[in-house]
């Protein structure tokens, strides 16, 4: 297992640049070998960093397959939907067809159903994969910790099985969300979390130099045989000693 790859980055124009330049050669270089591009992506403050700047670079659209990491159990025109947020700051600039290289979940069954739904459409783009192994995964950190919709404390962190779990009590609203857990998170090809903004520097500290006996749920995301880079800007890594 590797040691989490650090760059700090002036501010967060500069850390959604360089987010978006890996993720497109990430891109390129998988649908050269492999024929498609499956990648992960998160809410949060990852939609605008990736919707800025992906539509300007190159790359064969059509050969992605883009799944969510976590995703609100809400209506499509909810505006917590993470994959209306995406739709919104991509529409007009990139071709997103629903089931063919964008997988939403079906807001319209229970969440429990609707992460046995989403496990399906995972398998569909992995044949033959017990465990899929995603290129990419994008990632978010909030304030306590929590990375996907995997809350400090939370049962779901301790989930072996499934790839994709529901949980109707998320700390955050709102309180049903579907999301990956680790089994599948820490089998990807490599793992890439943004962070910005003195609101992240506490946190941070603790989970990239905290050694927890009990860590913090971004501090489990530890691919075992890949890689995870973290894209800070200077404030948000302010306090860790490393950067000093
Ligand atoms: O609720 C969520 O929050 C996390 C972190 O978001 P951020 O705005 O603090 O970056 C996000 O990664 C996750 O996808 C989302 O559902």
């Amino acid at each position: 297992m590797a040691a989490p790859i650090v760059e700090v980055l002036e501010n967060d124009t500069d850390v959604a640049n360089r987010l978006c330049d890996i993720v497109i050669d990430h891109a390129n270089k998988a649908i050269e070998s492999d024929g498609f591009f499956a990648v992960g992506f998160s809410g949060g403050s990852l939609v605008k960093f990736l919707c800025a700047g992906l539509p300007t670079r190159k790359t064969d659209w059509a050969k992605w397959r883009i799944f969510f990491c976590d995703e609100r159990h809400v209506s499509y025109d909810d505006p917590e939907c993470t994959y209306a947020q995406y739709r919104k700051g991509l529409e007009g600039k990139v071709t997103l067809t629903e089931d063919s290289n964008i997988f939403p979940i079906n807001p319209n069954v229970s969440v429990e159903k609707a992460a046995e739904e989403y496990v399906q459409k995972v398998r569909k783009v992995f044949p033959g994969n017990d465990l899929p192994s995603f290129h990419l995964l994008l990632l978010g950190m909030g304030p306590d910790g929590h990375t996907c919709s995997l809350f400090p404390g939370h049962q779901l962190l301790k989930e072996t099985e499934r790839m994709y779990a529901a949980i109707s009590d998320s700390p955050k609203p709102p309180p049903c969300r579907i999301t990956m857990t680790y089994p599948v998170i820490n089998n990807c090809k490599c793992a890439i979390f943004a962070s910005c903004g003195a609101g992240k520097a506490d946190i941070l500290q603790r989970v990239l130099e905290g050694n927890e006996a009990d860590p913090l749920p971004a501090a489990s995301v530890r691919p075992t045989k890949g890689d995870v880079m973290w894209l800070l800007d200077k404030a948000a890594a302010a306090k860790l000693k490393s950067c000093l």
